[in-house]
């Protein structure tokens, strides 16, 4: 991990300027196309580049299992991890359908899975057999944490190799909005109610009691708040250190990332707390309607592309905000000149 953490460089804010400057000379009156020109302005930041690609885009989802499940904690058993796990690999998952529709290969990658079973089309890069129960001991140990974080990057050099030009990253975990939950509330020392919410679709008194159960695991883990890792380590999910891992990853490459809903912004806030600079390659694809969410997008200060109401996580959010970074780039690379077209510019004051 602190090999990649070493090869992280802030974004090239020159290069974003010059697009800046660029966008203004393209046939359409200076800043009319909104959000759309900050998001050709930061790809050329990632990048580096005037025109860069986006294309083809990769998908890595990273699945993992949370000892915490067994207090009760979501709406689904433990083993819809590795059932969904099966589906994903059989091309049925809403992320399969999403990934096709954009051209997006799709990895699967089992980081940490209860069950034994090894599946055809899943990566296998068991750390653990799931995280251990937060509330009774960490959830795993450091070293295992940082096992995970370096699947993740391992994930996007293999995306990198077969030419992605731009990572989403998802996640498949039965009780991770509980584990996010916790290490959200760690980070920002904000309440846990504030940052919980119905995940696969608790009902309001089963939210209660989620909450109760992080209060107890993070009074009885201790985790020093200004410590990422240790947070991660002790609250956190090998799925959620893998998506870690992958940001921290696609800044090392200089690869935009677009962050998914609740879960991968947790991910992205721990990148973001072990290296500032991973911030600048990170755009946000959508709003979750999971509570925390916002509250992880407001540290972050992000503003997400897309607001669909989705709460499913699989990085099914950044997949459909995925075609806005094509037009962002299609806009600078194909869009005449006032020059070119010979279309008049601003008349002079
Ligand atoms: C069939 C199914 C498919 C999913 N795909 C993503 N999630 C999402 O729901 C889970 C988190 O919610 P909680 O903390 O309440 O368990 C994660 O696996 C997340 O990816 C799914 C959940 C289910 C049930
Ligand atoms: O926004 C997410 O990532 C999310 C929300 C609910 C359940 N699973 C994931």
């Amino acid at each position: 991990m602190h090999a990649i953490v070493d090869h992280i460089q802030s974004v090239d804010l020159k290069a974003g300027e010059a697009t800046r400057r660029y966008l203004d000379t393209l046939t359409k009156p200076p800043g009319s196309l909104g959000a759309l020109e900050d998001l050709a302005i930061q790809l050329s930041a990632i990048t580096g580049e005037l025109k860069p690609s986006v294309t083809p885009p990769a998908v890595i989802v990273f699945a993992a299992d949370h000892g915490v499940a067994a207090e009760g904690v979501s709406a689904f058993p433990q083993a819809v991890t590795a059932q969904m796990v099966t589906n994903f690999a059989n091309g049925g998952a809403a992320i399969n359908v999403f990934a096709r529709q954009i051209g997006a290969q799709v990895e699967i990658v089992d980081v940490g899975v209860a069950s034994s079973l090894i599946l055809p089309g899943v990566t296998s890069a068991k750390v653990r057999h799931g995280t251990a129960n937060m509330v009774d001991e960490d959830a795993m140990q450091s070293a295992e944490a940082i096992a995970a974080i370096n699947v993740g990057v391992a994930g996007v050099e293999r995306a990198k190799k077969s030419g992605a030009k731009c990572i989403i990253v998802g996640e498949m975990g039965i009780a991770n909005t509980t584990a996010s939950s916790a290490v959200l509330a760690v980070l920002t020392g904000e309440s846990v109610a504030s940052v919980v919410g119905a995940g696969t679709g608790i009902n309001p008194q089963q939210q209660t009691h989620k909450v109760a159960v992080i209060e107890r695991a993070i009074a009885a883990r201790n985790a020093d708040p200004q410590a990422p890792l240790e947070v991660l380590a002790k609250l956190g999910g090998l799925e959620i250190a893998a998506m870690t891992g992958a940001y921290l990853a696609a800044a090392a490459n200089q690869m935009p990332a677009i962050v998914d809903g609740f879960i991968a912004s947790v991910a992205a806030l721990i990148a973001c707390r072990i290296c500032p600079a991973v911030r600048g390659y990170l755009i946000f694809g959508h709003r979750s309607q999971e509570p925390g969410h916002d509250v992880a997008l407001k540290v972050l200060e992000a503003k997400p592309l897309l607001d669909m109401a989705m709460r499913l996580g699989e990085g099914s959010g950044a997949a459909l905000a995925y075609p806005l970074l094509q037009a962002a780039t299609a806009m600078v690379a194909e869009m005449a000149t006032f020059a070119d077209a010979g279309v008049s510019d601003k008349a002079a004051p």
